[in-house]
């Protein structure tokens, strides 16, 4: 008998270049699974058809409700988001099946001339559309003009130019995602400039009936295990911390709130801030958790270990609260 005609993966991106170069490793990688085809299906978003500022679009959601209603009504099989764009709130019906190892989580500053943040002369304009990037550039230097600015990665390094912007602030993924990391002058440390929760990685969203059975021996299954490889459970358990903790802010990817987790042999060690919007003040906490030790081969200790992850967001958000956070950002007033 002639083997079985592969299952073709129709594999939801948004059509930037950024996108498009995510949801092609993403698809690459289903690609190369035993009985597994995959193609892109691009879905024009919210976020990529308005023009208006972040924060006036609303926040959460716009790159992702349109990939998300693709996949419910099965115009794609599986969706790539940015994780930090996908809100906290679970979607019905819909699992993250895969976290692929992250990136670099940090920010970039792309500045003229090679400078640094330290070395930017006084007054510099720097742009960013990012309230959290925006507080944090102010905190460090208060001298600089902050300029609201949109667009794709390439539209945005453009503007560091004579005449217009001294710099900008991206993150280091993206850059490097798309070849142009040699823009960046500085990669700045995340106590200085904390990233966005799950900056760096990116989220494979799923059917949850699709992402199931890896176990099972049907064509579905082949999809269901190649999902589970993908998955790196330590940018996981990362992204867990640092997303429990906005989740539990109430604040949404247009907040001033940075927030890194890192592996140490401590245990996870979770750093976050809440800003003022203008940098004035900013309130900067962490608290590192004992994890239970590692048995990728035991679900159930997998799942402690996320439990636990989980639990160390919820509390540095509680931390951040008992300290005046939400007066502090204005969270959970949008
Ligand atoms: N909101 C836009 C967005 N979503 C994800 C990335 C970069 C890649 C990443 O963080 O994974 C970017 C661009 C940027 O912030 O510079």
């Amino acid at each position: 008998m002639p083997p079985p005609a592969p299952l073709a993966i129709r594999v939801g991106t948004r059509a930037s270049a950024l996108a498009l170069t995510q949801t092609g490793h993403v698809a690459a990688v289903l690609e190369a699974a035993p009985g597994l085809s995959a193609e892109l299906v691009r879905i024009t978003t919210d976020g990529d058809r308005l023009t208006g500022s972040l924060v006036a679009l609303g926040g959460t959601g716009v790159f992702v409700t349109a990939l998300r209603d693709a996949l419910l009504d099965g115009r794609c099989d599986v969706a790539v988001h940015s994780l930090k764009d996908l809100p906290t709130g679970a979607a019905a019906g819909l699992v993250i099946a895969a976290i692929p190892e992250r990136a670099d989580p940090r920010d970039a500053l792309c500045a003229r001339d090679g400078l640094t943040l330290a070395e930017l002369p006084a007054g510099a304009r720097v742009g960013t559309g990012s309230p959290r990037r925006a507080a944090q550039l102010l905190a460090a230097r208060p001298d600089l003009a902050v300029v609201d600015i949109r667009g794709n990665v390439d539209t945005r390094l453009r503007r560091v130019a004579p005449g217009d912007l001294d710099a900008v602030v991206l993150a280091a993924a993206g850059l490097a995602r798309l070849g142009r990391l040699a823009a960046a002058t500085e990669l700045l440390d995340p106590a200085v400039m904390s990233p966005a929760p799950g900056q760096g990685a990116l989220a494979v969203e799923a059917r949850a009936a699709d992402a199931t059975g890896a176990g099972d021996t049907g064509p579905r299954s082949a999809l269901a295990r190649a999902l589970a490889a993908l998955d790196h459970a330590p940018s996981r358990l990362a992204v867990t911390a640092e997303r429990a903790l906005l989740a539990r802010l109430e604040a949404g990817c247009a907040a001033p709130v940075g927030v890194h987790a890192r592996a140490t042999a401590a245990g996870l060690v979770l750093e976050a801030v809440v800003c003022r919007p203008d940098g004035g003040a900013q309130l900067r906490r962490s608290r590192t958790a004992a994890l239970p030790p590692e048995v990728p081969t035991d679900g159930s200790v997998v799942a402690a270990r996320l439990a636990a992850a989980h639990a160390l967001g919820v509390e540095l958000a509680d931390v951040l609260l008992a300290s005046g956070a939400a007066a502090l950002a204005g969270l959970g007033t949008r």
